[in-house]
């Protein structure tokens, strides 16, 4: 857990980078690649597929070969095959199309034992198995939306008491029994959620598909430590901040652009006057720094986060139902729709368990090595975040350096997109035409628009025919160019349907993840970022107390970059300390005596004012 004064207050020293390490894996594809022109790169992404293959053998069953083929146009053949592989979730109105991936009957079977596997590590995971052996957690957000699965009496309790105290300080908030003390509204009207990654994409993605066009509370975010874009978020509240309901969320409890987002509402809250405490609420692990700071300050209320429940993975945890429940959007539909989607994930037969036909789609598209990205496009304009939410929730979990068995894979499976027919005036072009390197997965809903809404624009056809045209016609021109798609189809957004979703792609991480051998419940890479930016932040302090100590001279003496290196001992990181100075000047807070910024070794630098406590020495 990062602490909250941790990003100022690591190692003293920028330390050389170290090289990369050239991997196996890494090198051989582009070697091979290079040899074959673009159009024949099957060959060599399968011969990389069958050597990573010899390497996991010793652990797993052989990789299945993707046989090379292209995909039938037959159009009965095609038929034939829509009808055999579609799969149908009765209750949910949910179906899942994979006829227009390439798969056979061969790599099915091939990849029978390793699916088997794969439902056998999923049922140990829900009976509480470490299955983050990193971390030595359980990974339990199955049950949050059944708390009867849950390992025991206690953790059942917690879930269950969690979900009451959320609706409870949900409907007090929107019927006004909770007000905040100041508003001339008498009742909170607008929500200001401070979070980051899993912390905020789940709530970000929801509010987007399900909120209704007058919320009891509407909602914006801080997702940042921009401080233009919270500036920005502040301003656009204006007076309405005296009724904004703040909530700080944060597992871990000290992440430091949610702790700066969290000073700056702060002080907006200071500037206006206004006592934050009785506006703010706390999401997050009992005793995190966050925890204890709104405990002893006596916020409005806290709610926890579970220790077993990741953020990626927390939209049914507090995280995500309070901010739905305070939008008057129904938790328990969502709640719900994810408990009937898991039922129908844990079924050990492929053809009826929807989540095991997405991860043997994207096994069999990517080569089981991430050999193509996934394109995520639904076609209604309210789910335009779903992708950017399972971006984080597929890359965070499969971009992994090494297996459970500790070898280097590098693996990956890159998700990009934004929504139908909006993108096919983007990038679609690419895709029908060019480099061949990502399979797509549409989101269709039917329900256009609400009964009674609809008119025929042009004789016989709706708008909503339009989008549903637009979907299905680049399905088909994609298809007819060998570009392989999956489509996820329900009936409606509706919280039970967006429940489902959730659930249905979470399943599929997990699954996809037990098939290639990988912990898809840490996140050791992005530490690294977080240890670089807190290097620099030490840096940027000892430069400041040069330039503090020079400027305080009598006349001021302004320094070349060079010389700031040389008495902050780090000689070594003159580029870093270029960029810094850079920064600070563009931001008033450092002055260039001579010289500009474009050409660096001409500048000589001071700080317009002496701080003569020397606070930043
Ligand atoms: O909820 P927090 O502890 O503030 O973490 C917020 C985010 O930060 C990290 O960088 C992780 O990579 C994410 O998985 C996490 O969701």
């Amino acid at each position: 857990m990062a602490s909250l004064s941790g990003l100022c207050s690591s190692s003293p020293s920028l330390k050389p980078k170290t090289p990369l390490l050239k991997t196996t894996i890494n090198s051989t594809p582009l070697k091979t690649s290079l040899a074959f022109p673009t159009r024949s790169r099957l060959e060599p992404i399968q011969s990389i597929a069958r050597e990573i293959s010899s390497d996991l053998s010793e652990t797993n069953d052989k990789l299945p070969s993707k046989p090379k083929q292209g995909l039938t146009k037959d159009p009965t053949a095609l038929w034939r095959r829509y009808v055999d592989w579609l799969y149908q979730h009765k209750e949910l109105g949910l179906y899942l199309d994979v006829s227009r991936m390439g798969f056979n009957d061969e790599f099915v079977r091939d990849m029978e034992p390793r699916l088997q596997k794969a439902f056998k590590d999923m049922e140990e995971l829900e009976k509480g198995a470490i299955a983050n052996p990193d971390e030595g957690r359980m990974v339990g957000h199955y049950w949050l939306r059944n708390s009867s699965l849950a390992p025991n009496s206690f953790l059942k309790t917690q879930i269950d008491s969690t979900l009451d105290a959320v609706c409870k300080f949900a409907e007090e908030v929107v019927s006004g029994e909770i007000k905040p003390p100041s508003s001339p509204e008498g009742r909170f009207t607008q929500i200001l959620s401070v979070g980051i990654g899993g912390s905020a994409l789940g709530p970000q993605f929801v509010a987007e598909a399900l909120a209704p066009d007058n919320p009891p509370l509407k909602i914006r975010f801080i997702d940042n430590t921009d401080p233009a874009g919270i500036d920005h978020q502040i301003a656009q509240l204006g007076p309405e901040l005296a009724s904004t309901l703040v909530i700080v969320i944060s597992k871990s409890g000290g992440t430091p652009e949610t702790r700066n987002g969290l000073l700056e509402v702060q002080k907006a809250f200071r500037d206006a006057g206004l006592e934050f405490a009785k506006q703010g609420v706390a999401i997050t692990q009992e005793n995190s720094l966050l925890d204890n700071a709104a405990r002893i300050e006596g916020w409005l209320a806290r709610f926890p986060m579970f220790d077993w429940v990741g953020g990626r993975t927390s939209e049914m945890s507090a995280v995500g139902l309070l901010p739905a429940a305070l939008q008057g959007i129904d938790i328990r539909e969502m709640l719900a729709g994810a408990s009937l989607m898991d039922e129908a994930n844990r079924i050990t037969v492929l053809r009826d368990n929807p989540a095991a036909m997405l991860a043997l789609c994207w096994y069999w598209a990517s080569d089981g090595i991430g050999s193509k990205d996934m394109v995520v496009l639904p076609y209604k304009d309210s789910l335009l975040l779903f992708s950017r939410y399972l971006q984080q929730l597929v890359m965070e979990s499969i971009g992994k350096e090494f297996d459970l068995d500790g070898n280097r894979v590098n693996q990956g499976l890159t998700v990009y997109g934004n929504k139908g027919s909006t993108d096919q005036h983007a990038y679609i072009q690419q895709l029908r035409e060019g480099v061949h390197n990502f399979f797509v997965t549409f989101i269709e809903v039917l329900r256009d628009r609400p009964p009674g809404h609809d008119w025929e624009l042009e004789p016989g056809v709706t708008c909503g025919d339009y989008l549903f045209g637009m979907l299905q016609g680049t399905r088909s021109a994609l298809y007819a160019n060998d570009r392989e798609s999956i489509t996820v189809t329900v009936q409606e957004v509706t919280p039970r349907s967006v429940g489902a979703l959730v659930a249905l792609y979470e399943r599929a991480v997990g699954i996809y993840a037990s098939l290639i051998n990988i912990n898809a419940y840490h996140q050791p890479g992005v530490e690294a970022g977080k240890k670089a930016a807190g290097e620099v932040l030490a840096l940027q302090k000892r430069v400041l107390a040069v330039l503090n100590e020079a400027s305080c001279k009598e006349p001021v003496e302004p320094l070349t970059l060079e010389e700031v290196a040389e008495r902050c001992h780090a000689e070594e990181d003159v580029e870093m300390i270029y960029k810094i100075v850079a920064h600070m000047a563009a931001n008033d807070r450092a002055l260039i005596a001579e010289g500009s910024c474009g050409s660096p070794r001409s500048i000589k630098v001071f700080l317009g004012e002496c701080n003569v406590d020397d606070s930043y020495a």
